[in-house]
């Protein structure tokens, strides 16, 4: 099994993304994570660029014991002594340095002559090497570089002491088949390239960043770069936990390990995330919200019966994640029977299937199905057939007298009869939770209560969430309707129904035992 190194540049190329600034301690804790998560070299930053990432860079490699440190410098004398003196407490200290090689760059950026270009490289590698043992050059703007110019100052550069050599796509240019041609190109034509590491470094311009990693991998790079969550530059670098897992699952074709410890992957992900302020699109592969949701009804089916139909990644191999199977419009009976059987209900098909119809009525007006409306719509076919009784509100009307706000609402309890009573409150909302509160048999307190907007426009649904506790047992209720004050009261009552239903789910459990 080849063994590839994982070159973390979280903190350095990650931190080039617009808009993410980390202090010194945030990139120290990020640091901290990434040697759990067995990374074998972390890019802590740029010593030369700022006093901040100077000192950021020296107190993580004077304290990471784990991975290599290294640092990134131009190649300018002071950029190497800069990084030197950051950089020497590492366990092995280790410098990148780099000059771009392509045309465009050389000749408008630098404003040198290729001649000029491979002279400086030479140098300042002949320069880092007399403090540092481990160099890494990079060729930056590689795969837009004439080939035969890579070969030349690469064969410089190797001579002059350089251990790594480092191929990147800077500007997210590449095909995977050209990028992996170019590695096989470079290894077959640099002198002593095989005694080097051979690194990829891709960026995502065209959404290829992971891609190209891989295929430099099977056309032997030894070491990949990438960031966590795929942060960096403009469009960002190869996320390293996708090549990772990757390798991983299908180390049948790549019959490469990594020597990344996979069940860091969430927590190290959430921590960059949480830190930089970046947030994680909920598709994005591996660590993303949605990376293991299923909503469609075929896939849930599938899933119910064998996870392996719809899922190539085991959840926990990532940490603290597991399958979801969310209940939305495309969800079919299999899973909607499924979730009502883990929320304790044992209904007839007939109910079942009722429900399930009311279900996909629901679920084509709201995006999410939450657990409350399942237990209305659930409860609906007990009530509706009198297995379970519980309070049901017939009538609300809130009128205003005196500029008070008063209720009078009209409630059918559990014995069947109907009950009318009436209370005025500081606003409406209260006034209507007054009144529901003398028609219950029981001792409410309100915890929480809020309204929010799920649907837009003026014919928008309210849905109001309550959290209470009924004769000391918590309770959350929840339900939407145009009208906030409907959606309120009947929150209110789903909320007492649940308590209501879990004890008599809970009865008729005990008598069936
Ligand atoms: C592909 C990459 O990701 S490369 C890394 C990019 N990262 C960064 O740039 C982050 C840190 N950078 C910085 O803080 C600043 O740019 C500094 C401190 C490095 C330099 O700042 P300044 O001295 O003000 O220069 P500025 O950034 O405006 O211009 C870059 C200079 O470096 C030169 N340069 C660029 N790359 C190299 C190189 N590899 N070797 C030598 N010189 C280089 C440019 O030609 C330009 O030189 P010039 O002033 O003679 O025209
Ligand atoms: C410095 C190099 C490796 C770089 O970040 C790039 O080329 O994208």
């Amino acid at each position: 099994m080849r063994k590839i190194e994982f070159f973390d540049t979280t903190l350095r190329d990650g931190e080039q993304s617009a808009g993410i600034n980390l202090n010194t301690k945030e990139k120290l804790e990020i640091a901290r994570q990434l040697e759990k998560y067995g990374v074998s070299i972390i890019e802590a930053g740029f010593p030369a660029s700022s006093p901040g990432d100077f000192e950021a860079v020296k107190l993580i490699a004077d304290t990471v014991k784990n991975s290599v440190v290294t640092g990134l410098a131009r190649s300018i004398k002071s950029d190497i002594e800069t990084s030197w003196e950051a950089l020497k407490g590492g366990v092995q200290p280790h410098l990148h340095t780099f000059i771009a090689t392509s045309p465009i760059h050389m000749q408008y950026k630098l404003n040198k002559t290729p001649e000029q270009v491979i002279e400086i490289a030479v140098e300042s590698v002949k320069l880092a090497k007399k403090y540092f043992p481990l160099v890494q050059w990079s060729a930056e703007d590689a795969t837009r570089s004439d080939k035969d110019f890579l070969v030349r100052i690469m064969n410089e550069v190797i001579k002059a002491g350089a251990t790594t050599i480092n191929i990147p796509d800077t500007v997210g240019y590449a095909s995977p088949i050209e990028y992996g041609a170019l590695f096989k190109y470079l290894s077959e034509n640099v002198t002593g390239i095989e005694k080097v590491k051979l690194s990829a470094h891709c960026h995502d311009d065209l959404g290829m960043a992971v891609a190209n990693t891989l295929a430099a991998i099977e056309n032997g790079a030894t070491q990949v770069e990438g960031t966590i969550n795929g942060i960096g530059e403009r469009a960002g670098n190869a996320a390293l936990e996708e090549v990772a897992v990757a390798l991983h699952i299908r180390n049948d074709y790549y019959q490469a390990d990594s020597g990344i410890i996979l069940k860091e992957t969430k927590r190290t992900s959430q921590l960059v995330s949480q830190l930089t302020g970046v947030v994680i699109q909920p598709n994005k592969a591996v660590v993303g919200k949605n990376a293991f949701a299923h909503e469609s009804g075929i896939h849930q089916d599938g899933m119910l019966k064998n996870p392996e139909t719809y899922e190539i990644i085991t959840p926990d191999l990532i940490g603290d994640v597991a399958t979801e199977l969310v209940l939305g419009k495309h969800s079919g009976r299999h899973a909607f029977f499924s979730r009502a059987a883990e929320m304790g209900f044992q209904l007839s098909d007939e109910k079942l299937n009722a429900a399930f119809v009311a279900f996909k009525k629901l679920a084509d007006r709201k995006k999410e199905i939450a657990e409350e409306d399942l237990f209305v719509l659930l409860t609906d076919q007990q009530v509706k057939s009198g297995e379970v009784e519980l309070y049901e509100l017939e009538e609300l009307v809130v009128h205003y007298e005196n500029n008070v706000p008063t209720s009078t609402i009209t409630v059918k309890v559990p014995t069947g009869e109907q009950v009318v009573e009436t209370c005025a409150g500081s606003g409406a909302v209260e006034a209507i939770f007054n009144t529901l509160e003398k028609i219950v048999n029981g001792e409410v307190r309100i915890l929480d209560y809020r309204v929010s907007s799920v649907s837009k426009g003026r014919d928008a649904l309210g849905e109001a969430v309550i959290n209470l506790t009924f004769n000391g047992k918590t309770s959350t209720g929840r339900n939407a309707s145009q009208d906030v004050l409907k959606a309120s009261a009947r929150a209110y009552i789903n909320a007492i129904n649940r308590q209501l239903v879990n004890v008599q789910i809970k009865e008729q459990a005990a008598v069936g035992q």
